[in-house]
């Protein structure tokens, strides 16, 4: 199954109102790879991945997901996770279980993202970056073959975004296809096994790290965005102060 195509965008299109956010996107994500969004603030990836989850029609544009047979077709992390604050790690992660057509087990599933040693403790008593880590350990429950991540390791500090990154590496390892939007050009370069920068609605680079690299005469992501993204627009849309600069 590893390489088989289990989720692909064609030609998507997406407007807030007369604000059009994706103007005809495809895009093709592989069993056992992980496909990192890049771009700035603003630029339509979480638009992107609601829509490739599942959770947004596009105005236009197919998406299809080859996912049959499968206890539960697609996981999803949100940009903001939240839980009932009053739950327990684990009673938080046997509610997602039961909503699977199989058996989980519980420990393994918070012991993947470092969550089984607070396991009693109530979601409102967690850090910022524990609630992450349980979104990301929801995202997983029932094996799903498409994992979609909004920002899974933001707000983290580094050490866990590396974890982090070892573990959506093994999410891929095992079979998943994995599409995820992060700011964290570090983890894409080190697990991506593609990139697609978005901007403007549309991708304007897109391959491995190392091609996307060759193709904009650099040697990192981040040289490679600088490259790519017009750095003035990008903080224009980040502060909404583009029409005040002279
Ligand atoms: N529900 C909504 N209604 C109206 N506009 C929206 C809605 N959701 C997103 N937008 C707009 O769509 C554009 C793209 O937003 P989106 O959240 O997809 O970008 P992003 O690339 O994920 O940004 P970030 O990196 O800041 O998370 C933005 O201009 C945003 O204001």
């Amino acid at each position: 199954m590893s390489g088989e195509v289990v989720l692909a965008l064609e030609d998507v299109r997406h407007a807030f109102g007369d604000v059009a956010v994706l103007d005809g996107v495809s895009l093709d994500v592989k069993a056992g790879s992980v496909t990192c969004l890049l771009g700035p603030n603003g630029s339509g990836k979480s638009t992107l991945l609601s829509i490739a989850a599942g959770l947004r029609t596009p105005d236009d544009g197919a998406v299809t997901r080859r996912t049959a047979g499968a206890a539960r077709s697609v996981g999803y992390l949100p940009q903001r996770p939240a839980f009932r604050p009053q739950f327990t790690v684990a009673e938080t992660i046997a509610f997602y279980g039961s909503l699977v057509p199989m058996e989980i087990d519980e420990t393994a599933t918070l012991g993947q993202v470092g969550l089984d040693g607070v396991a009693d403790r109530q979601v409102e008593n967690l850090s910022g970056g524990m609630v992450r880590l349980l979104g990301l350990a929801q995202a997983t429950v029932g094996s799903p073959p498409i994992v979609v991540l909004d920002e899974p390791a933001s707000g983290l500090d580094p050490q866990l975004r590396h974890h982090i990154a070892d573990v959506i590496a093994d999410l891929a390892a095992n079979g998943a296809a994995v599409l995820m939007a992060t700011h964290d050009l570090g983890a894409a370069e080190r697990i991506a096994d593609e990139v697609r920068v978005l901007d403007d609605g549309a991708f304007v680079a897109g391959g491995s790290p190392a091609a996307i690299e060759a193709e904009t005469g650099t040697d990192l992501l981040e040289g490679a965005i600088d490259a790519l993204i017009d750095r003035e627009d990008a903080i224009g849309v980040r502060s909404g102060t583009a029409g005040d600069r002279g």
